[in-house]
C-alpha cells in the first residue's frame, strides 16, 4: 500500500534519511522506535506531506506521494501530531470539524448534516461529548491528545500516523487512548504508523516494529523478531532483560 524506493531526505544540516526499501501493508499496525534524532518524526512528516523535497519514490496507492495535492492526501492520511497549538482559541467541536474540510465541495466550508454526525461520533469515541463547546486551551495535555485523536477519527482516512502521541500522558490515559485507537483501526482495517519511545507499548500495540537509527531502518519485523537484548544494546546502548508478557506473549523490556 505504501512503498519506499531509495528515499533520501536531508534538512541540509548533516542529517540524512535513507530508506532503500520499505513496504507498509494495508491493515498493519506498525510502530517506529529508535533513539532521539533517528529520523522517526521526519519519516512521519514526509508521509503527512509536510516535507516534500525528498529524492526517490514513495508510492501510495499506485501514485507518487509528492504528486498528491494537500486536499487529496488529507483524504488518505490523518495525523495525530506530537503537539498541537492554535493561534485562536477554538472550541473542541470546531477543532474536530477541521477534519472534514478536505471533503467539502465548496470553497468556503459549511458542515453538512453528515459531517456533524461524524464529528459527534468521533467526540463520543474519545469520551469528550460533554466538553465539545469548551475552549481547546482549557483542556489538559491528555484531553488535547484525545481531541486530536477525535479529529483523526473524523477525517475517516485509511492511514493514520501517530507521532509519539502518548509521550506526555499518564499510564491510564495512555492505555485508554491506545485501546480506542486499536479498536478503531482493527474494526475499520486502517493502516497505522505510530512513533513510540515506550518500547513496551510499541510491542503491545503493534503487529510490526520498525527500528530506526541515524536516518535508516536497521530492523523490521514482528515485536518477537526485533526486540531482543542485542538489538536494544546496539540501538539504544542499553543493558536490558527481555521477558515475555504473561498474557499477550510479546517481548517486554526491563532495565538491567
Ligand atoms: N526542521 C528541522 N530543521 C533542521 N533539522 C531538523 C529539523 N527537524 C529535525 N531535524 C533534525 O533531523 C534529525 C532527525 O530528527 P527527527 O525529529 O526526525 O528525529 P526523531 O527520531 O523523531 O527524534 P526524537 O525521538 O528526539 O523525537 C535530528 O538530528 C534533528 O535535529
Amino acid at each position: 500500500m505504501i512503498t519506499f524506493n531509495n528515499v533520501r531526505f536531508t534538512y541540509g544540516n548533516g542529517f540524512f534519511l535513507k530508506i532503500d526499501d520499505l513496504k507498509i501493508i494495508k491493515g498493519d499496525i506498525i510502530s517506529i522506535i529508535g533513539p532521539n534524532g533517528a529520523g522517526k518524526s521526519t519519516l512521519i512528516k514526509i508521509l503527512s506531506g509536510i516535507l516534500r523535497n525528498y529524492k526517490g519514490e514513495i508510492i501510495l496507492n499506485h501514485s507518487e506521494l509528492k504528486n498528491y495535492s494537500y486536499k487529496e492526501l488529507s483524504k488518505k492520511v490523518a495525523v495525530v501530531p506530537q503537539e498541537f497549538n492554535t493561534s485562536f482559541d477554538y472550541d473542541l467541536e470546531s477543532i474536530v470539524s477541521t477534519s472534514r474540510i478536505p471533503f467539502s465541495k465548496r470553497i468556503s466550508f459549511f458542515e453538512s448534516e453528515q459531517d456533524k454526525r461524524i464529528i459527534d461520533k468521533a467526540l463520543q469515541a474519545v469520551g469528550l461529548t460533554n466538553y465539545k463547546n469548551k475552549p481547546f486551551s482549557s483542556m489538559s495535555g491528555g484531553e488535547k491528545q484525545k481531541v486530536m485523536i477525535a479529529r483523526a477519527i473524523a477525517q475517516q482516512t485509511p492511514i493514520l500516523l501517530l507521532d509519539e502521541f502518548s509521550s506526555h500522558l499518564d499510564p491510564g490515559y495512555t492505555q485508554s487512548l491506545l485501546k480506542i485507537v486499536k479498536e478503531m483501526v482493527t474494526k475499520e482495517r486502517k493502516t497505522v504508523l505510530a512513533v513510540f519511545h515506550d518500547v513496551n507499548n510499541a510491542a503491545l500495540f503493534s503487529d510490526k516494529i520498525i527500528v530506526m537509527k541515524n536516518g535508516s531502518v536497521k530492523y523490521s519485523g514482528t515485536p518477537a523478531e526485533v526486540l531482543n537484548e542485542s538489538v536494544m544494546n546496539e540501538i539504544f546502548e542499553m543493558d536490558a532483560y527481555i521477558i515475555k508478557h504473561p498474557i499477550k506473549k510479546v517481548p517486554q523490556i526491563l532495565f538491567k
